[in-house]
């Protein structure tokens, strides 16, 4: 399998090259040539299986030519060994059609370790074929930074510097990045937003010099392989549910279009899902794309859903490139466009694509408390803020009949403030992390410059030239 840039400029790369490349050196993300498919007889087979034989099945096609089969194997089992729940991601009936997806078994009680840990392996594995280090850098509204700084701590062949915005993180999440001992690891408070972040990080991938220099390698979700790791979890619970012989729609807690980009992987891929709902807090901005047309950028408002406080939805291009079907110059002049105005309008033929697939909604501050506060009445279910956008967005697309899942983002201890307020209840955290806040914290503030932020990492790389 290969991988081309969805701005058609940059080579198309194997996977272990596209792993370690992060972004494209066009801007643009990876995304496979084609599409690995799987009839619904493949699908049935998977019943009954774990989630680990799943993942195997279902991911091989994407790291076939390039990982040999048994490393791969060797490398998923160790990943989803860290998890503490034995199915992995377990899926909770909450209704007669509602189901929850919880996704936050793993070491950071987020859905990010599901691709992280399996990340980190891969990246070990592509660095010591090649005899090499790389410097991982990665932006974070809170989730993403604790599940890297976690799966990638003390790793020899890596340096990893998370950028997170300052003061915009729960206190939990600010504890997962800034109390790892391990030398490989820096955490950055930024003097900025999680946009602030994420475009340090484009910028530093898009200065050729630096990125050559450091060696650059990147864990959001424009890294690929990210993606790849989340499509598996849409498969088991299909499966669990009833698939393929029964359409099963997903709502997802939406913010940088990973996850939800994931589902759309899955359905490319032949599993029967009939909607994928996009959920979002305030900060709407997907959810006013599908009801316009226009992408547009305003600012961002701080939210008891922190992790989701994003308006530059990097994985959005992703879709936009399949549905112009894969006409990368258009995607160049949307990319150009919301560079220049931070806005883009979508042509007819790549929206109507996009609405037959997509629903989406919002939910305001008040509506995720109350959701929060209802659920655990009537269901005895503690949802997290994020979760519970889930579920309160998912409840208006339901249909009789029609199962309905919703992806259980994070685990009610990371934002203990909210919860508590929304139900009264403190959510205690796991006893792994049950000394979190008193652990001595490292971390180092810097601002929302490009200069400042290559120097840093310059400095403190083992990856340099
Ligand atoms: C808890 C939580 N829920 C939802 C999201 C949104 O996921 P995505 O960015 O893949 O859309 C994030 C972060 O991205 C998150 O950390
Ligand atoms: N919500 C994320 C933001 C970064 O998203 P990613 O999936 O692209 O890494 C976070 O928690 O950091």
């Amino acid at each position: 399998m290969d991988y081309v840039s969805t701005r058609g400029e940059a080579p198309s790369l194997g996977f272990s090259d596209a792993l370690l490349a992060g972004l494209a050196r066009d801007g643009g993300l990876y995304v496979p040539r084609e599409w690995p498919t799987f009839s619904k007889k493949d699908i049935r087979a998977l019943r009954g299986k774990s989630y680990q034989d799943i993942a195997f099945t279902v991911l091989s096609p994407f790291v076939k030519g390039d990982i040999p089969a048994d490393k791969f194997r060797a490398m998923i089992d160790e990943a989803y060994a860290t998890f503490r729940h034995p199915a992995i991601a377990p899926v909770v009936q909450t209704g007669p059609n509602s189901f929850v997806l919880e996704l936050f078994h793993g070491t950071t009680l987020a859905f990010k370790d599901v691709a992280m840990q399996l990340l980190a392996r891969l990246m070990d594995h592509a660095l010591a074929v090649r005899g090499e280090r790389a410097t991982i850098v990665g932006a974070t509204s809170g989730d993403t930074g604790g599940a890297a700084i976690d799966a990638f701590a003390g790793r020899e062949r890596t340096d990893i510097f998370i950028l997170f915005p300052e003061g915009k993180v729960s206190p939990v999440q600010q504890r997962q990045m800034t109390t790892s001992t391990e030398k490989n690891v820096h955490a950055l408070a930024i003097k900025g937003n999680f946009d602030d972040c994420q475009n340090l990080v484009k910028a530093m991938f898009n200065d050729g010099k630096f990125r050559d220099s450091v060696k650059l390698s990147g864990v959001n979700s424009i890294n690929w392989a990210r993606i790849m790791a989340q499509i598996v979890y849409y498969f088991t619970t299909a499966v669990a549910l009833g698939g393929p012989d029964r359409k099963i729609s997903f709502t997802v807690p939406t913010g940088n279009f990973g996850d939800i980009f994931a589902g759309y992987a899955a359905k490319r891929m032949g599993l029967p899902i009939d909607k994928l709902v996009i959920a979002t807090n305030e900060n709407d901005i997907l959810a006013r794309t599908l009801k316009t047309g226009r992408y547009e950028i305003k600012g961002v408002k701080a939210t008891t859903s922190p992790s989701m406080d994003i308006q530059i939805s990097s994985n959005f291009e992703r879709l936009l490139f399949e549905a112009l079907d894969r006409d990368a110059g258009a995607v160049r002049r949307a990319m150009e466009s919301l560079k220049q105005s931070n806005a883009f309008e979508i042509e007819d033929k790549a929206l109507k694509t996009i609405r037959k697939k997509f629903r989406a909604g919002r939910a305001t501050e008040k509506e995720v408390a109350r959701t929060i506060k209802t659920t655990l009445a009537e269901t005895g279910y503690l949802l997290d803020p994020h979760s519970a956008i889930g579920v309160f967005v998912a409840a208006k697309h339901e249909k009789p009949g029609s199962p309905m899942v919703t992806l259980a983002t994070a685990h009610p201890a990371k934002f203990p403030a909210a919860v508590k307020s929304a139900s009264g209840i403190d959510p205690a955290l796991p006893s792994w992390l049950a000394d979190l806040m008193q652990r001595e914290e490292r971390f180092d503030v810097l601002g929302a410059e490009l200069d400042a932020v290559e120097d840093f990492i310059g400095k403190h790389t083992r990856a340099r030239d």
